[in-house]
């Protein structure tokens, strides 16, 4: 029952609609007490014979216009209850997704997105089934349960109703025994179904993996086996939820019996009439449903409740990343300053710092260029620009300001970010270019297709800028995907532009071409290349080596060219391997 005090908040905050909906409930509970009481009479004056047209009419029609009273009543409670139960999933859906959104990247290291799915369906749609069937079978159990009871003792008889109804609190007994079972045998249901959904999204997504390396077989046996075990946990689950019926059925029978024996005692006493039997026989019969729902509404309760926590439980979880709200509202522009101590992940070893006494400054124009080997620290280094982590330790500074003392807005607007592998949206090219800024016209989207080399490849694609990419769209290939991000982060002529190994995918002359454009048209705006190429490094102001988390050597390209070092050493045998590259090309083309 303590679900409906976690919702108080929000029945407070539509009290009206409950009112509402509560007052036409109630009207209607009124409404069906009146004919199993006309029922009666008339019964009694069939078998006294005194039932006269004028009253058979009465009686008739008293019946039907409750039954019409109570049609509209009914469409009355049902519009207000459910219109609020409609309006509490969106709510919590809101809250949710606002929650999501705004998390961190441990949040989402943390859980699987199958778990965050489930959440935001199954759990969502128990909690709005406690604001709209619980509610009803709440109020409509409760309600009829006394109206009738009441009824029956004032149309009938006391002694019969309190014999009849005697049987009944047995019912609330084996609810209360049941209610636990449901609701640990529901918990491992929606366990079991995260880990069901988390699998399949897991073997689609990684569909291909597990074809090159044969495991198709082996994914389907996994798969089937946690199947089993779902079903064979929501058997458990329905077998105990349909416990619930046959229970309030024997326990309704008991007090039908009780109503032929010592019910029918009374009417061959002449305590009670024949018609008052009647009456009483159908209070009965109104009464099953009311039974019913309340065994339904402890399940309907339990689960709300499980599911209630388990969203209020994320709703909870705190960002590792805050924004300051009243920060700095002017876009972040101007020099950066980098001034990383040290840096460690939240699970990573604290005496192996990911970074570790990094001090950068890039001028506003100036392109800086990160290489190193593998994880040597590079994309962590982008990741605390991009305000992906803030627990380090010194700052980062755009035009002398903190970069967390800016709202999320102000800086991140400030930044195009472009990744080695970037997700495309299940939309258009068009779309997904501007999705920043969905107002920006063909022209502007054309215009970052050129500056990232992509414009002309759109013409090539079935419906041009109109082609639908994403999950549900043609494929394009990873050097397309790369320049199709380029131009998504250039639309928005971005201060900092950062890319993250984002050129890996396309060849040499298309990359030279994009570097070259990049440097005229962004003079005045900052350019950060992570790569592993050194070509696409090459022309940068200012060169940094990353290894272990540290610069290890710092300079332009022809000073890290007379140092001989790693940054040489790289940049020789990348230079022998495109050499030998374009040798064996020549020579497969002399060979055809
Ligand atoms: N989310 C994370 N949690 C814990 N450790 C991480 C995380 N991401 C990266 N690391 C570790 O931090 C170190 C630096 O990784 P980083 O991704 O910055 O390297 P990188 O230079 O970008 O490598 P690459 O060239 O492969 O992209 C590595 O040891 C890596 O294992």
């Amino acid at each position: 029952m303590n679900i409906f005090g976690k919702l108080m908040w929000f029945f407070r905050q539509n009290k009206r609609l409950y009112i509402v909906g509560l007052f036409f409930l109630f009207l209607t509970e009124i409404s069906q007490m009146v004919s199993p009481a006309l029922i009666g009479r008339f019964t009694d004056q069939v078998v006294s014979r005194t039932l006269t047209v004028e009253n058979l009419v009465f009686y008739a029609g008293g019946i039907f216009l409750f039954a019409l009273l109570m049609y509209v009543f009914r469409y009355a409670w049902i519009t207000h209850i459910f219109q609020g139960s409609a309006l509490l999933e969106k709510t919590l859906r809101q809250q949710l997704f606002d929650h999501y959104m705004k998390m961190d990247t441990t949040f989402y290291q943390r859980h699987r997105t199958g778990d965050l799915m489930a959440h935001a369906t199954n759990d969502l749609s128990a909690i709005q089934r406690v604001a709209s069937g619980g509610i009803l079978m709440l109020v409509d159990s409760v309600v009829v349960i006394i109206f009738t009871v009441i009824s029956m003792v004032i149309v009938v008889d006391w002694r019969l109703t309190l014999i009849g109804v005697l049987p009944l609190p047995l019912l609330v007994l084996g609810v209360r025994y049941l209610s636990p079972k449901m609701r640990q045998a529901f918990t491992s249901a929606q366990e079991a179904f995260s880990r069901l959904s988390n699998k399949s999204q897991e073997s689609i997504a990684g569909v291909k993996a597990i074809k090159t390396l044969g495991q198709e077989m082996a994914d389907v046996a996994v798969f089937e086996s946690q199947v089993k075990d779902t079903i064979q946990i929501n058997k458990r689950v329905a077998l105990i939820d349909s416990l619930f019926g046959p229970m309030a059925t024997v326990i309704m029978t008991i007090s039908f019996v009780i109503m032929m024996t010592y019910g029918g005692s009374l009417v061959l006493n002449d305590q009670i009439t024949i018609g008052q039997l009647v009456s009483f026989s159908t209070y009965l019969g109104l009464l099953v449903w009311p039974m019913f729902g309340l065994g339904q509404l402890f399940n309907v309760l339990e689960r709300g409740n499980a599911s209630y926590i388990r969203v209020q439980n994320i709703l909870s979880e705190k960002s590792a990343i805050i924004e300051d709200e009243e920060g700095v509202v002017e876009q972040a522009k101007g020099d950066l300053n980098i001034n990383i101590n040290q840096f460690t992940y939240p699970d990573g070893d604290p005496t192996k710092p990911a970074l570790h006494n990094v001090e950068i400054t890039v001028k506003a124009g100036e392109t800086l260029g990160i290489v190193g080997r593998v994880g040597a620290g590079k994309t962590t280094l982008i990741k605390l620009l991009l305000r992906q982590f803030d627990g380090y330790t010194g700052d980062i500074r755009v035009g002398d300001v903190n970069i967390k003392a800016y709202t999320f807005n102000a800086y991140l607007k400030s930044i195009g970010y472009v990744a080695q592998e970037n997700f495309l949206f299940s939309t258009t090219v068009r779309d997904n270019i501007r999705f920043s800024d969905i107002n920006k016209n063909q022209r502007d989207v054309m215009l970052a297709a050129k500056k990232a080399d992509f414009n002309e490849d759109v013409w090539s694609l079935p419906d041009g800028y109109d082609t639908e990419v994403g999950e549900q769209g043609v494929s394009l290939s990873g050097g397309q995907k790369q320049r199709l991000a380029i131009a998504r982060a250039l639309i928005t002529d971005p201060e900092i532009l950062i890319l993250d190994d984002a050129l890996s995918a396309v060849d040499a002359l298309t990359e030279k071409h994009i570097l070259g454009t990049l440097k005229s048209e962004r003079r005045e705006k900052t350019t950060i290349i992570a790569a592993h190429r050194i070509s696409s490094v090459m022309n940068a102001d200012e060169i940094i080596v990353f290894d272990h988390g540290e610069i290890k050597e710092r300079g332009t390209h022809a000073s890290l060219i007379a140092r001989n070092g790693w940054y040489a050493e790289m940049y020789h045998q990348q230079q022998l391997a495109t050499e030998l590259e374009d040798k064996l090309s020549g020579k497969g083309v002399s060979d055809v």
